[in-house]
């Protein structure tokens, strides 16, 4: 069992409407259920690694008026509360999710922050360092007021540890933590394009992105692909996983997924392969429902054994290479 903490800047409620069919806009839609969630990615990769047996801590910055759902399901899923409290209420996004498999997400801003709750999030991450950690994640979007530089600062502070540290932000956020050398990172292809300045629709664009900051001193490199699955840069070599075919509920919370099972094994000590074909499975298993993925589901021996991992040159201009 692993000592891990998350940390969530900008937590959310999630709201999910679940549509009977296909949504008309500027239209009366009547639902055919709805559900609210504590979430945010940090929170949602706390959820799976405790599933998966870890020691978990949840931080970040959570709005002092409407914590109840969050308080209740950390202590339902075994999560240590660490959340520097901010005055106001966190956000609430808006999951559309529709009959054909469909997600719309409508996320808000996040909370305004105070300098001074920055600077006490900053000393409590300290502080669970010094307790000691063996993995710190930091995900999700930055709320209002708190500078681009923060994921950097403290993958900073994490490294002079001697801790390793995950990141998966977007924008300008993932620009400035890219520079820090987070030791994994788990951009989606979108994301990455953003970063990279071009579109990244060839397998080769991929390769040469992921490559790129690998040879920057980024250790894991992890870009998910949405159905089409994922592409692992690690340990000097390229490595693809094709998903098991599965029908999409939600998508939403697979990327967590996807990063909490791949940090579930490699903190595990298991071989890359195995590593890859457990967290593409796991995600693969999240999309069927709403909310993160479910070791224990019935059937998950099958996603498992029909999930497809490939070992690739990590040279984007050899021939073979495309899966
Ligand atoms: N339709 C699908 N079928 C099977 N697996 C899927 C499907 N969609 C996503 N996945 C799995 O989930 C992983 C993460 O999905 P995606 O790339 O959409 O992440 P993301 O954009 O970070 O999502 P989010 O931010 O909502 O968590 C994919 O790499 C893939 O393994
Ligand atoms: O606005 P951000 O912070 O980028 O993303 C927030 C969010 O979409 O990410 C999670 C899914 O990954 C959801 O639980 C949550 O609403």
């Amino acid at each position: 069992m692993a000592r891990i903490l998350t940390l969530t800047l900008n937590p959310a409620l999630d709201l999910t409407v679940r549509a009977g069919g296909t949504l008309r806009l500027g239209e009366v839609n009547r639902t055919e259920s709805t559900r609210i969630d504590a979430a945010g990615k940090g929170i949602n990769v706390a959820r799976v690694l405790a599933k998966l047996g870890h020691d978990v801590t949840v931080s970040g910055l959570l709005g002092a008026n409407n914590e109840t759902d969050f308080v209740r399901a950390f202590a339902a899923c075994g999560l240590r509360d660490a959340f520097i409290r901010v005055p106001g209420e966190t956000r609430i996004n808006i999951k559309l999710s529709e009959a054909g498999g469909r997600v719309t997400d409508l996320n808000g801003p996040g909370l305004r922050i105070p300098a001074s709750a920055l600077q006490a999030l900053f000393a409590r991450v300290d502080a669970l360092l010094s307790a000691g950690l063996d993995a710190v994640v930091i995900s999700g979007s930055l709320p209002q007021g708190i500078p681009l530089s923060t994921p950097s600062d403290l993958i900073t502070r994490i490294r002079e540890h001697q801790v390793p540290a995950w990141l998966d932000t977007s924008g300008a956020a993932l620009v400035a933590g890219l520079a820090a050398r987070p030791s994994g990172v788990k951009p989606n292809d979108l994301e990455l394009a953003d970063w990279a300045g071009h579109p990244l629709d060839t397998y080769e664009a991929r390769l040469r992105a992921a490559r790129r900051l690998h040879d920057d001193g980024i250790a894991d490199v992890l870009l998910s692909l949405g159905s089409e699955g994922v592409l692992w840069a690690s340990d000097g070599a390229a490595l693809t996983a094709t998903p098991p075919p599965v029908s999409v509920v939600s998508t939403v919370g697979a990327g967590d997924t996807l990063l909490a099972g791949t940090l579930h094994g490699v903190l595990s000590g298991w071989p890359r392969e195995r590593v890859l074909r457990f967290a593409t499975a796991l995600a693969a298993e999240s999309v069927r429902h709403i909310g993160v993925g479910e070791p224990d589901a019935v059937d998950f021996e099958q996603l498992h054994q029909h999930t497809l991992v490939q070992s690739l040159s990590m040279d984007p201009s050899a021939g073979e290479t495309h899966p």
